[in-house]
């Protein structure tokens, strides 16, 4: 059996792609290059949304970067199943797609963070999560200037009630998002977004802080894999 595709996108001023391009080939799937300026999503399983400053974070982080021609292609697949995984610059820009629901906004405190930072998982009912126990204390880094969730009491009611938060912070709220939201997913569990980056918590050699991040990646082939 050929191994499962995983897009990553590049956008002008994306960062970590080819950390999240190693952690998809460190899970056993082949990195697809994805390239903003194409229409093309070269028939790939799964895409992965990596984090930096896309267009210089004009306008809003993720503002522009949605209008690209590859996420004009990527919106509807999303829509119709595709599993999307989304952090940092890359959840900004899913909200901003309209793909989850809310914003990411200044930090409190307006001080760009980059610390390690742990999490607990929230829901393991997710394409991105599945590997995970549920309730899981893990410690990923975060790196950002615009993660305060926030969204209308509506909403958030509903990410709650529908068991849509699939991450909260732990042991402090690093940048005042509210009930302490770190990632959520939408209402059919394939498009999950987070502020913290899975893809530098996969290698002990790099002095990451755990390898915590693995199990996204284990997570999405073994739903390809079962697919
Ligand atoms: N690491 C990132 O992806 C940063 C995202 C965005 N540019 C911010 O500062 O909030």
């Amino acid at each position: 059996m050929s191994a499962a595709r995983v897009g990553v996108v590049t956008f002008p001023g994306t960062l970590d792609d080819q950390d999240a391009a190693r952690a998809v080939r460190l899970a056993g799937a082949e990195a697809v290059p994805l390239w903003h300026a194409d229409h093309d999503l070269k028939g790939v399983d799964a895409v992965f949304l990596p984090g930096g400053f896309s267009y210089g974070d004009y306008l809003r982080c993720g503002a522009i970067s949605r209008f690209s021609p590859l996420m004009t292609e990527l919106i509807p697949a999303a829509r119709s199943g595709l599993p999307v995984l989304g952090t940092c610059n890359g959840f900004q820009i899913l909200c901003e797609a309209h793909l989850l629901p809310g914003a990411l906004t200044r930090n409190e405190g307006l001080h760009y963070i980059c610390r390690d930072q742990r999490i607990r998982v929230e829901s393991t009912r997710t394409a991105w999560t599945a590997d995970f126990a549920d309730g899981q204390e893990i410690v990923l880094p975060i790196k950002h200037g615009e993660g305060r969730y926030v969204a209308d009491a509506e909403t958030l009611a509903a990410l709650e009630s529908e068991g849509r938060v699939v991450f909260r912070y732990a042991g402090g709220n690093p940048n005042g998002s509210l009930n302490d939201i770190a990632g959520i997913t939408n209402e059919a569990g394939n498009v999950v977004g987070l502020m913290p980056h899975p893809e530098h918590a996969v290698e002990d050699l790099t002095g990451a802080p755990s390898v915590d991040g693995r199990h996204f990646f284990t997570s999405i082939l073994k739903r390809l894999v079962n697919a």
